[in-house]
């Protein structure tokens, strides 16, 4: 078998904008009017009032089109009608900007479908690691029919038939089709690279996989819903901001209710005041009243609301990013501490034996065979590679002996090794145990079997350390002495590329970084140093992963954390943002929020602006649309009680042209601003690095004076228009 290719290399700083590939389409964010036009179907079939009662604004908008629909052909009249198409207009609006938000994703849905063929999957039934062929049988199935825990074979050409970890052997898969990336990755048993996806293809070699997928729940069937926005769940922050709406709605639909008897009353007045006969005519107050409701609720916010949020998401797609959860994205905008996984996320997560280093008066050929030998069941990447160094560098060929009690790594332990029974056939062929691992972890072994620890140890830890590298001490004991020290395995490992302008950049968000790594405090300082982090936690178990998340928390923090295995997931659950790499394990990536298909650690950048970008966004419109509704309220109030309360006039500063002028110029104005303003909800508002409360403040004060002053001029404007163009308005 051909040794792995590195892990392909990638630019952190720069994504290939227009790769090719599902994920990257349309131009993030440019609005194309063609889009609007192919929305349209969907914007109308929108209007249909059981879907339209979960926006409680617009459903309160139609409900007021409709009314006015029926009083215009009770009472035909120019007035009528135009308000009443322009009610109209403003509830499709709403809709084309929701429609038009999942339009994006559904043409990258209908990608991902196409590559959801029928595959044929190679079922094995009886299968153990390492049997040999006749021990097993292998069966067709469709790739449909494979559950949890199904074992299946996948070989050189073959598509992988759904999502599972790798259990035995290595291969190089092109996963171009997912992500987009046409580099090939290599997948592997027993490390923090076992996850492969279903439909991406096996290049070379053979790899046997557990399915971790029920049917019809694979990855590509949740980024398929995913990029939909089928079941898009709202917010606890919409939720709130929602419920806003609503109560504001309600003041404004009673308020507008109590005018009825006033208007009725100064119908009486005017109908003796001859030269305002506009809003007397019957039918006339109905839609009136109508008019100033919807004008005074807040429709702008209301009607762009969900495709703000519909719109983040896909940004986070378009980035590669697939966010499970709508609230996961709003909490990265708000970020503090950033906590980041070593082997695999802030490194390649190659980490190959490069060196032995013998202590004392032991042999190199000795540490040589009892690393091989202690790493001959040992299924981690790391096992592996020190079976090839030594097989290569020293031409042994360790071989499994009889009665072997394997002792496998765990994240806990640190430690992985072997108990042989006495084996006559071998030179050294007495009863022994043999141990590897983490150097704390292996020296407390040997001093708890009587064994000393020689200092010897330290000089070598220190070094292959300080390189950055990891050192594996192996130790061994014979079955009538104490244990002993044999030497240290030299673990590399590569920083990718790119990192430290990026973690200096978060640094200027007032976002802290943290390295977390199981490996020891030099070794970890050294790949910190090089990485460019803030603070690092080394020595770490998975249960110090979970419990550092849990002290920031309880700090008042909101954490993102980054990591790609099973020993992260604990972690990546707790996590408020819990990003995991595509090239982890399938426990990583269903344990986090988020999975990032280039599997770039810096790409939580991106995540925390797409997610500030939202926010802002949010709050920015918020603001405009409360503002412009109270400068609505000076257009209409005067042009409609003016006539009968001459104090009023004292409000009147708009000087519109007549009554009826300045009540179709608003409802006008309050639905083309909504069109108007799809393109910003869809893009976001601009964001710079700073920190996002002072961002929300400016931008809060730019929209919400913008809110009160563009209405003045625009219905201005519009009321200039309408007389010019519609006669007897
Ligand atoms: N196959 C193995 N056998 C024995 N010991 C190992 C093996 N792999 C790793 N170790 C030791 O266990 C320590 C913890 O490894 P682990 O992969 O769990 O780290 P981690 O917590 O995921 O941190 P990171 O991935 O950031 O380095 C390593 O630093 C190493 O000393
Ligand atoms: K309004
Ligand atoms: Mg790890």
């Amino acid at each position: 078998m051909a040794a792995p290719a590195p892990v392909r290399e990638k630019p952190a700083e720069s994504m290939p904008a227009g790769a090719p590939g599902p994920s990257r389409r349309i131009g993030a964010g440019l609005l194309d009017p063609q889009q609007l036009w192919l929305a349209l179907p969907a914007a109308l079939l929108k209007l249909n009032p059981v879907t339209l009662a979960r926006n409680p604004v617009m459903f309160v908008t139609e409900i007021g089109a409709a009314l006015t629909t029926g009083l215009a052909i009770a009472h035909a009249s120019l007035f009528g009608w135009l308000i009443t198409a322009w009610l109209w207009l403003t509830v499709v609006f709403a809709n084309l900007a929701e429609a038009v938000a999942e339009s994006r994703g559904r043409a990258q849905a209908d990608t991902l479908r196409g590559m959801r063929r029928q595959t044929v999957a190679r079922r094995l039934v009886g299968w153990q690691p390492g049997a040999g062929s006749g021990s097993y049988i292998e069966e067709s199935v469709g790739a449909g029919e494979l559950r949890r825990d199904d074992l299946v074979v996948v070989e050189a050409g073959e598509l992988v038939p759904g999502d599972g970890d790798v259990i035995e052997g290595v291969a190089s898969i092109d996963e171009s089709a997912i992500t987009g990336e046409s580099a090939p990755v290599i997948r592997e048993a027993g490390g923090d690279r076992s996850a492969v996806t279903g439909g991406t293809r096996v290049l070379s070699d053979r790899i046997v996989v557990r399915v971790t997928q029920e049917p019809g729940a694979s990855f590509l069937d949740r980024m398929i819903s995913l990029v939909e926005g089928a079941n898009r769940q709202k917010t606890p922050n919409e939720l709130a901001l929602n419920l806003l709406l609503v109560m504001m709605t309600f003041v404004f639909l009673v308020a507008v209710l109590t005018l009825q008897p006033m208007a009725i009353f100064s119908k009486a007045f005017m109908a003796a005041a001859p030269d305002s006969q506009a809003l007397t005519a019957d039918g006339v107050t109905g839609i009136v009243l109508v008019s100033l409701l919807v004008c005074l609720i807040p429709t702008t916010i209301g009607g762009l609301l969900s495709a703000i949020g519909i719109a983040g998401m896909d940004r986070l797609v378009q980035r590669n990013v697939l966010a499970m959860s709508g609230r996961a994205v709003e909490a990265a905008g708000d970020v503090n501490t950033l906590l980041l996984d070593k082997t695999g996320t802030i490194t390649y997560g190659n980490r190959r034996a490069s060196d032995l280093l013998t202590v004392d008066s032991v042999t190199g050929r000795r540490l040589a065979d009892a690393a091989a030998l202690s790493s001959l069941a040992d299924e981690t990447p790391e096992g592996r590679s020190i079976v090839a160094y030594v097989r290569d560098k020293f031409g042994l060929e360790a071989t499994v002996p009889g009665d072997a009690a394997w002792v496998p790594f765990s994240a806990t332990t640190r430690m992985s090794g072997v108990d042989l029974a006495a084996d006559a056939s071998r030179a050294d062929g007495g009863a022994r145990r043999l141990r590897k691992g983490a150097a704390s972890a292996v020296a407390a072994w040997v001093q708890e079997n009587g064994g000393t620890v020689p200092a010897a140890l330290d000089v070598c830890v220190k070094q292959v350390s300080a390189s950055g590298g990891t050192p594996l001490a192996v130790a061994e004991q014979p079955a009538d002495g104490p244990a002993r020290v044999l030497g240290v395995v030299h673990l590399k490992d590569v920083v990718k590329p790119g990192l430290r302008e990026r973690f200096a950049e978060l640094r200027r968000m007032g976002i802290r970084t943290v390295m977390v790594t199981g490996d020891n405090p030099v070794t970890a300082k050294a790949i910190a140093d090089e990485a460019g982090v803030d603070d690092f936690l080394a020595e770490a178990t998975p249960e110090d992963k979970l419990a550092l998340i849990k002290k920031e928390q309880a700090g008042g923090h909101l954490v993102a954390m980054t990591g790609d295995g099973t020993n992260d997931a604990p972690a990546l659950a707790q996590a408020d943002v819990g990003v995991a790499m595509n090239t982890g394990t399938s426990a990583a990536k269903e344990a986090g929020n988020m999975v990032d298909l280039d599997s770039d650690p810096t790409k939580i950048i991106d995540i925390v602006e797409i997610g500030k970008q939202l926010l802002i966004t949010r709050g920015a419109l918020t603001a405009f649309s409360i503002a412009n509704d109270i400068a609505k309220y000076f257009a209409i109030l005067p042009a409609m009680f003016g006539g009968v309360y001459p104090a009023l006039d004292a409000i009147n500063i708009m000087r519109l042209h007549s009554p009826t002028s300045a009540i179709l110029s608003a409802v006008i104005f309050n639905a083309v601003i909504i069109a108007v303003l799809i393109p910003l909800a869809l893009r976001g508002v601009r964001y710079r690095p700073s920190s996002a409360d002072s961002l929300l403040t400016r931008n809060l004060w730019i929209y919400g004076m913008g809110g009160l002053i563009l209405p003045f001029l625009a219905i201005k404007f519009i009321d200039v228009a309408v007389v010019q163009f519609i006669p007897g308005i």
